[in-house]
């Protein structure tokens, strides 16, 4: 597992190492032991996987508000994200409403590991692209909150509006966003 730091502290990028042979290839996608090796404890309770038919689908960006804060680590079953995103909102934080994209595609088989007190977004750039990911927190949709996904300065690289659901359509600017989340001056 190659793990490499981003710009946002907290945020990483993953790769886990592939088998190939001439039927494909084999891969661990997640294996609590690679992270704890550097000092990084993750319970994952609940397993999440959209499947996003249209290229330009954006999905985003969401959180969940203490005390069911979500940390996910994210990747690409089928198509390609560019950008998966993250945006710290950590009040703070001396990365506040900074973000961080990647690529994650099925090609790659990167992953994102997104810690609690970050928006998490992306956009598709294949038809049927599916996502997967990990979260250390159940679903509570009293927590569920959004950011409305062009106020957050992200260069997504999309010509033309891309595809939202009503509730991402009308999410709050960041400028106007008060954060449920505090910056506690250590890593994320
Ligand atoms: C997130 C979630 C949703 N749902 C139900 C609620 C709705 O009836 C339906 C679609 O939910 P939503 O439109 O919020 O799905 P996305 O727009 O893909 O939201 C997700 O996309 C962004 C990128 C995320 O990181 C979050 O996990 C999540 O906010 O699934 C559940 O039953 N459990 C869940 O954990």
């Amino acid at each position: 597992m190659e793990i490499t730091q981003t710009p946002l502290p907290g945020v990483l990028l993953l790769e886990p190492r592939r088998f190939g042979d001439a039927r494909g290839f084999f891969s661990e996608s997640w294996n609590r032991k690679n992270l704890e090796g550097h000092g990084i404890t993750l319970d994952f309770v609940q397993d999440n996987h959209s499947m996003s038919a249209q290229v330009g689908t954006l999905r985003g960006l969401h959180f969940q508000s203490p005390p069911h804060a979500q940390a996910k680590l994210v990747r690409c079953g089928r198509g390609r994200l560019t950008f998966d995103v993250a945006v710290d909102i950590r009040k703070g934080s001396p990365t506040y409403g900074h973000w961080f994209g990647a690529e994650l595609s099925f090609e790659n088989g990167l992953q994102l590991l997104i810690p609690a007190g970050f928006l998490h977004g992306f956009i598709t750039r294949e038809p049927d692209t599916e996502i997967i990911y990990k979260c250390t927190d159940y679903y509570a949709p009293d927590c569920d909150g959004a950011v409305a996904w062009d106020s957050c300065g992200i260069d997504w690289d999309f010509e033309g509006p891309p595809l939202l659901s009503e509730k991402d359509a009308v999410a709050t600017a960041l400028a106007n966003f008060d954060s449920p989340f505090t910056w506690d001056g250590e890593m994320a």
